[in-house]
Parts: C-alpha cells; structure tokens; sequence
C-alpha cells in the first residue's frame, strides 16, 4: 500500500496472509480475505505458481509472532477456469484455498461480507484497500498491515482515455488513482467497501499500472467480487 496509514492491529479481521515455504522458512507473498472458516478467497495470479502455501490470520506485524496469529494450511486450490497468466487485462484473477483445517473465529478473526451477484457501486463511493504489500513502487513489504482510503472511480471514467482504457473491464472494480495505491505484495487482498454502513469485500487487489503503483489516473484494479459469486458456489457446495 502506496501512502495511507499503518491499520490498528486486526481492525480488518478477515485479512490473511499468504504465505509460501523456500528454503524452511515462509514468505508473505500476497493477501487475501477469510470468507468462510475453511475457505479463503484470492487472486488467481497469487496462485500461479505451485508451492507450499500457508495462510496466517489474526496477524497484524507479519514479522513478530503476537500470539493471535493461527497459521494454516492449505489443503486444495481452486483457480477460476477462465484464468489466464499472461492476459491479467481479461479478468478472472480470482481463485479460492480450501483449508486443510478450519480457522477459529474470534476477536481477532472474523469473515468477510461479499456482495450480493450482480452489485456495481457508485463512483466515490468509500472503500479501503489493506494489506502488507510494498509501501513505494520498487519498495519493501510492509511489516505492519496498512490501509488507504481508495473511493471508486466508476467504470465508465476508468476505462476512458487516459485513464486504463479498454484494459478494465465490467468485471472489475477501479478505486484510487491519486497518490494513494496498492502494490506489489498486495494482490489477492480486499477492497474494503462501506455498503449501507457495513463493510463489504468488494474487490480482490489485481493490478496496478506497470510504470508504478500510484500512477496518475492509472486507478488500482480490483477483481469486482460480486461477479464471481455464482461461480465460488459452484466451489465451495461441491468440495
Ligand atoms: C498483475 C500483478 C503481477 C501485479 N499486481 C499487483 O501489483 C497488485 F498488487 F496490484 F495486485 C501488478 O500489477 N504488477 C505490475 C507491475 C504489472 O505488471 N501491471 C500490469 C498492468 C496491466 C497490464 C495489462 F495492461 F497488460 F493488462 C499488464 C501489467
């Protein structure tokens, strides 16, 4: 996350994060949101690789054990069919981890919310994107989770000249495009959305602009979660 501000520990309790093991140690390498106490939903681009994944929640420092922290294993992964590595601009970077044992509920852990099928928000309207992702383009992680005030930049303006173009589609959710962004190390995490005075994961941090993280009306791209509510059921009924 690209300026904003350090989040106060586990105010966004369904932020996990995903972590893979190289050489006997684990690396955060994106974020995601818990939505059910088995199930975790991320971006597919996250996943691409094959590895030994792990998924850490009620964490809030991702390098200092703080004791809330339940660190799980993942089980199965299941990426969105339409999925393609090398052609992030068509959308489906959304992918689900089935948990080899489910999380426990608490203060500190808690589920997302997901819109109902279908659901586009207005433009400016208040969101948060969180997440440990880098803090400057070409920067570090963040040890402590962070967050930024991202409103949404609707999809007839984000997909103008200038701004991303036909490279956003319907089934994705633009939000920011000032001085504030996601970045690397975010992918796969939320876009904490106020709905009726509830927050709504929203999005799934997919991409920024390839000349930087907060470049000038180059919005942060979001997979637009209520897009892919039919297909998550048909994942998550029948495993
Ligand atoms: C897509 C991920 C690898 C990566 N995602 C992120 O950094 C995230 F945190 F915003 F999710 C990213 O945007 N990386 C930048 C450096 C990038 O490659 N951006 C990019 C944007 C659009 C396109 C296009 F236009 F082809 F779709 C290609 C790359």
């Amino acid at each position: 996350v690209v300026g904003g501000e350090v989040a106060r520990p586990n105010s966004w309790p369904w932020q996990i994060s995903l972590q893979y093991l190289s050489g006997g140690s684990y690396y955060h390498t994106c974020g995601g949101s818990l939505i059910k106490t088995g199930w975790v939903m991320t971006a597919a681009h996250c996943v691409d690789r094959s590895m030994t994944w792990r998924v850490v929640v009620g964490d809030h420092d991702i390098y200092t054990n703080e004791g809330k922290e339940q660190y799980l294993s993942v089980s199965q992964v299941y990426v969105h069919p339409s999925w393609n590595t090398n052609n992030v601009a068509a959308g489906y970077d959304i992918a689900l981890l089935r948990l080899s044992t489910p999380a426990t509920l608490n203060s500190y852990v808690q589920l997302a919310s997901l819109p109902p099928s279908g659901q586009v928000l207005p433009h400016n309207n208040n969101c948060y994107i969180s997440g440990w992702g880098r803090t400057q383009t070409g920067g570090q992680l963040s040890a402590q989770l962070k967050q930024a005030y991202l409103p949404v930049v609707d999809h007839n303006t984000c997909s103008s000249s200038g701004w991303w173009g036909s490279t956003v589609k319907s089934s994705m959710v633009c939000a920011g495009g000032g001085s504030e962004s996601g970045c690397q190390g975010d992918s796969g995490g939320p876009l904490n959305c106020s709905v009726n005075g509830q927050w709504v994961v929203h999005g799934v941090t997919s991409f920024v602009s390839s000349s930087g993280c907060n470049a000038y009306r180059k919005p942060t791209v979001f997979t637009r979660v209520s897009a892919y509510t039919s297909w998550m059921n048909s994942v998550s009924i029948y495993q």
